[in-house]
């Protein structure tokens, strides 16, 4: 057995998500987001499951904030919904959508628990998808001013701000795979959507310096690892360009002030034109002051000509899956990592989501998700051996506290260390939530 010990500064945490996990949707005077139109139309989610009522964080997040205290965790991940705030997406602000925030912060910080918010976690107010949504560069001043008014409103109580959640996810899977809101198939207009996201995160970051507002800011890219099957150049090729397109897109802009020229010229073949305007880079490439984390899986894949936008394959390798499907993968994540410090120098890092589906249910009380605790166990390992080799990792927080709607896959998909029973609303703490908190007690495991 070994013991995998972690530094005595790392902060533990889960992470949630508004439209995950709130429900309310039509309380408080929330407006409509993307996601209640888009889980409303028939065939983009499991069984037609929507937000409504989803975990009803809204009304019982006291009850959740003291599952964290339960579990000893530092730092709490949540989103804001931005149609909480502004319903119409600008202009008049929601009071009671603040008020509801200022509660369920209190409550955190009443328990020392730190909360982190992620400011734009896919539910865009539909009235801007309705004038065309990232597409359109007024959504840009629309999130600065949604931005602003939370920095404003929080500024003392909210020390740790993310910009953007998965702006691969924003970006391309929601506009050229399409199977996330609001569904297009477009890569030009995905292509061009990922440049604004760049610019409206810059752009909030000038504004928290403007502003003066104490405390850090950063972004949460999510990524992948793909492992070459050989040592073919055309092999290493391929996966450099799967790699690239959700770590060097989104993360040369931010470190460097350009887009990678692989990725520019690859993304020209296939008929992509990018519309920067004058400023934008300098805006986009605004120093951050740390960089958020999220990763899940990684494959095996070689060169294949023509096939998908990338032209690689995956290679079966009968690694073990976890339920949604997904490899069990903990190298890649060292290998992210070690990318990462390679490319973009010492920037302080938070895994900001690492976890697992497992579709355990309650027997007797309990729920034995065995499978949960071996994933974390490998992936918590390959985070030590990141920080072994100097990768600045300040803390991890595990996707998610608890089960919730997991967008395209409804409610049937579970990633939670707490099991939610969406008839009841019942929570029950998984074996993973007990294993979670020895881990941040000890702040080792023996693996
Ligand atoms: N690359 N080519 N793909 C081609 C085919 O893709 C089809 C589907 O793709 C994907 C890719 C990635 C995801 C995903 C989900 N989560 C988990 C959430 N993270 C934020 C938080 O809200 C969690 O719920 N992270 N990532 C889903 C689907």
């Amino acid at each position: 057995m070994t013991i995998i010990q972690f530094p005595k500064d790392m902060k533990w945490g889960t992470a949630t998500a508004s439209y995950q996990i709130e429900g309310a949707a039509k309380e408080g005077g929330r407006g409509v987001s993307i996601w209640d139109t888009f889980s409303k139309t028939p065939g983009k989610v499991a069984n037609g499951d929507n937000g409504d009522v989803a975990c009803d964080s809204y009304h019982r997040y006291e009850e959740d904030v003291e599952m964290m205290k339960d579990l000893g965790i530092d730092v709490y991940r949540f989103s804001v919904a931005w149609p909480r705030i502004f319903p119409d997406g600008t202009g008049e602000v929601n009071q009671e959508g603040l008020d509801y925030y200022h509660r369920l912060v209190d409550k955190l910080l009443a328990n020392g628990i730190e909360p982190m918010c992620t400011l734009y976690h896919w539910d865009l107010p539909q009235a801007l998808q309705d004038k065309g949504g990232w597409n359109n560069r007024e959504t840009i001043d629309a999130f600065v001013e949604y931005a602003t008014l939370m920095f404003n409103e929080f500024s003392g109580k909210i020390n740790k701000w993310l910009t953007l959640n998965e702006p691969w996810c924003i970006s391309f899977l929601s506009n050229y795979i399409g199977v996330h809101a609001p569904g297009n198939h477009d890569l030009q207009l995905a292509t061009q959507i990922s440049h604004h996201l760049l610019v409206a995160h810059g752009k909030s970051v000038q504004k928290f310096r403007e502003l003066g507002i104490d405390g850090e800011i950063g972004f949460a890219p999510n990524t992948t690892w793909l492992e070459p099957f050989s040592n073919r150049q055309e092999d290493i090729d391929a996966c450099n360009r799967e790699i690239g397109w959700y770590i060097e897109w989104f993360m040369d802009p931010v470190f460097k002030g350009t887009y990678p020229t692989f990725m520019v010229d690859w993304f020209k073949k296939k008929g992509v034109e990018l519309v920067i305007e004058d400023g934008d880079m300098e805006t986009i490439s605004q120093p951050v002051d740390f960089l958020g984390i999220n990763y899940y899986t990684g494959h095996i894949a070689r060169y294949k000509e023509n096939e998908g936008l990338l032209d690689w394959e995956l290679v079966e390798m009968n690694y073990d899956r976890t339920d949604i499907g997904w490899p069990i993968f903990p190298e890649g994540l060292y290998n992210v990592l070690t990318r990462i410090k390679e490319s973009y120098g010492d920037v302080p890092i938070f895994i900001t989501e690492n976890g697992s589906c497992y579709n355990d249910e309650p027997e007797k009380g309990r729920v034995h998700d065995t499978g949960r605790i071996n994933y974390l166990e490998q992936h918590l390992t390959a985070l030590s051996r990141a920080i072994a080799s100097g990768v600045n990792i300040k803390g991890y927080i595990t996707w998610s506290l608890m089960d919730n709607f997991e967008w395209a896959e409804g409610y049937t998909m579970r990633f939670g260390i707490v099991h939610v029973n969406y008839r009841t609303l019942e929570r029950t703490k998984k074996d993973s939530f007990y294993w979670y908190k020895q881990t941040i007690a000890n702040n080792w495991f023996e693996s």
